[in-house]
């Protein structure tokens, strides 16, 4: 039999991380099982490529066996007040979740705003949680070396992408005795080798969708032979069994990933969703749409079709570029 055609999605966030409101993509199923191909918004057509290659390796393919039967996780924090930042980390918290990455460096925000919801993360976590920060690259070297050492008073796991360059994080990183962690900076294995070489980073997030899949991470990983977080890109739940394959394959895993972002979607294609039960995620989890699911979540009449065209062409230029391999 063959198997169903790719599905289009269209989902929103429950809350906007960043400019990110909504996702949308393609589920594709092949011989292994299923693949999501979701860019993010801003993807040049080499990333896109990259996408379509790791889609590809999950439906043709399946993943390299793992090594651990599950994978700790972080919560997530936008750039929320205090109030609802310390709701989120209570909440997760009382779900068996003690670490929790918190952006910071919002546009239109100031520092007061930074500090205020670091304090309100903190006191709702206690001294047993870890809290990480990302800035998404939205500081200079001397915002960032400045923020960090205020940020730190309430205790920093580490400090995601403070600047926008590798060369600027290894000059934030000269700086600051809170550990760096490379993640705009890394979307090929060619990049994790760079931000190594530049001493840019002491830890390195790993997305198996803009990387190209889940053997393109494990090359990554090892091209920079630094300690990996694998995080998402908000896929669905389809996208983020890629994330986990990835971190349970690596042969060490020594941060909570940032994998447990079902939550944020308003809606998920599976049923039930890719999601932690006490901090961890099960790992080897196969997971499939649920086809009432996959028709709620259709984009508009207007949009269909365009996601597929984009992703047979996306297809295209990874055969071509030999993508992913
Ligand atoms: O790492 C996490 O905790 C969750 C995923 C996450 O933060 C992100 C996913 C997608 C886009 C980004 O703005 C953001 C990130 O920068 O890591
Ligand atoms: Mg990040």
């Amino acid at each position: 039999m063959r198997p169903p055609g790719p599905l289009e999605f269209s989902v929103a966030l429950r809350g906007p991380l960043r400019s990110l409101v909504r996702r949308e993509g393609v589920l594709v199923a092949g011989a292994a099982g299923w693949g999501e191909f979701s860019p993010l918004p801003g993807a040049d057509p080499w990333e896109a490529a990259r996408c379509a290659a790791a889609a590809r390796e999950a439906a043709e393919e399946g993943w390299p066996a793992p090594v651990r039967s599950r994978v700790p996780v972080n919560a997530t924090v936008a750039a929320v007040g205090p109030e609802a930042a310390a709701g989120l980390a209570k909440r997760a918290a009382a779900s068996g979740c003690l670490v929790v990455k918190v952006k910071v460096a919002e546009p239109g925000q100031g520092e007061a705003d930074d500090l205020a919801r670091l304090e309100a993360v903190r006191d709702a976590l206690g001294p047993a949680g870890r809290v990480r920060v990302d800035a998404n690259g939205g500081w200079g070297v001397e915002r960032a070396v400045r923020m960090i050492r205020l940020l730190d008073r309430f205790g920093l796991e580490y400090v995601e992408q403070p600047c926008a360059t590798a060369r600027e994080l290894a000059a934030v990183r000269r700086a600051v005795d809170v550990p760096v962690a490379a993640d705009e900076s890394v979307r090929t294995a060619a990049d994790a080798a760079r931000v190594a070489a530049l001493a840019a980073a002491d830890v390195v997030v790993l997305k198996t969708a803009p990387l190209g899949g889940v053997r393109a991470g494990l090359r990554a990983a090892e091209a920079c032979g630094l300690p990996v977080v694998v995080s998402s890109c908000v896929e669905t739940s389809v996208g983020l069994a890629a994330g986990v394959a990835l971190a349970a394959a690596l042969p060490e895993l020594p941060y909570a990933c940032g994998l447990g972002t079902a939550s944020l979607l308003a809606e998920d294609v599976a049923v039930p969703p890719l999601a932690p039960v006490g901090g961890y995620i099960a790992a080897g989890r196969p997971v499939a749409p649920d086809p009432a699911r996959v028709a709620a979540c259709a984009p508009v009449a207007a949009r269909r079709g365009r996601l597929v065209a984009a992703w047979r062409a996306a297809g295209e230029q990874a055969a071509h570029a030999g993508a992913g391999r």
